[in-house]
């Protein structure tokens, strides 16, 4: 009996790269984790044991480290864009390259309201989001964020959903909506501003969050995406996850208390989770990271 080898990607993944850029006394730092896959005409690694067109992942994450130092880092974009291109233009038996970055932020401290030079505290969990797949003839390039945790204390309703014997779920007017965004958006350009239109995005989702009166989070999600496409030129789609973090007003009755809308219970699971896509065109066929 004889299998056949299907789609198929080897790289390096968890590659942690912190770089400061020392502008005299001050400096400034960068954080990514990398992660590296490669693609192309790799049968004979797979059938035989043959390596002689396997880039080894040492070598791939040894470029990483290169490159930060020979020509920096900047935004992980355009760093994730120079090395897939490299990949693919340097290898002959590779003509896909993927280079994931997650970004962790460092902050600068500022001691008596004063900036620090080369003080930073890591700022909470958010993370910025980069992914570029390079082919012998095409660019793709995607920008994202994980855990951007956001809460609404009121301006959220959810009611009007069937029920059925085993709905007990009571219709609420008044209620906390709270979600940790996940997001990619994909580029229709390799040409951008990388840093301003990052900015524009997560500022759009903020925006678009606060603002929205929401009658479900599915309506909050098209229009925190609607709002991306409409601020950010360059996106043509955009794919969010966001689990619904429930708040439940405790009852407080047998302590002989009531409870306006003040007192909480916040269970981590289970929780709803609720994702889509938003498109500036219908039917877009979409190259990058799926969240589902
Ligand atoms: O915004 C919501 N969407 C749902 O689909 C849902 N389902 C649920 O139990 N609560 C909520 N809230």
């Amino acid at each position: 009996m004889s299998f056949f080898l299907g789609s198929n990607q080897y790289g390096k993944a968890g590659i942690r790269l912190v770089s400061v850029q020392r502008d005299g006394d001050r400096h400034l730092v960068t954080d990514f984790t990398v992660a590296t896959a490669l693609a192309g005409h790799l049968d004979d690694t797979h059938f035989t044991g043959d390596n002689s067109a396997v880039l080894p992942t040492d070598t791939q994450k040894n470029t990483v480290y290169a490159f930060a130092r020979e020509f920096g880092v900047g935004e992980p974009e355009a760093f994730a864009l120079r090395l897939a291109k490299h990949f693919v233009t340097t290898q002959e038996a590779i003509y896909h390259a993927r280079v994931n970055i997650e970004q962790h932020t460092w902050e600068r401290l500022a001691p008596h309201g004063e900036p620090a030079p080369h003080s930073f505290v890591r700022a909470g969990t958010e993370t910025r989001r980069a992914e570029v797949i390079v082919t012998e003839d095409d660019v793709a390039v995607s920008s994202g964020l994980g855990d951007l945790t956001l809460l609404n204390t009121t301006n959220s309703e959810f009611h009007g959903f069937p029920r059925d014997k085993y709905t007990t779920l009571p219709e609420t007017r008044e209620r906390m909506l709270a979600t940790s965004v996940e997001a990619w958006w994909d580029h229709d350009s390799a040409d951008v501003d990388w840093g301003k239109s990052y900015a524009e995005a997560r500022d759009a989702l903020l925006t678009a969050f606060a603002s929205t009166y929401s009658l479900s989070l599915q309506q909050t999600l098209f229009s925190m995406g609607s709002y991306v496409l409409h601020q950010c030129p360059s996106v043509d789609e955009i794919r969010l996850s966001l689990p619904n973090k429930h708040h439940h007003l405790v009852d407080l009755t047998p302590f002989g208390l009531d409870n306006p809308d003040q007192v909480y219970v916040a269970p981590t699971e289970p929780y709803g989770l609720i994702q889509g896509t938003v498109q500036r065109h219908q039917m877009v066929p979409t190259v990058g990271p799926q969240l589902w």
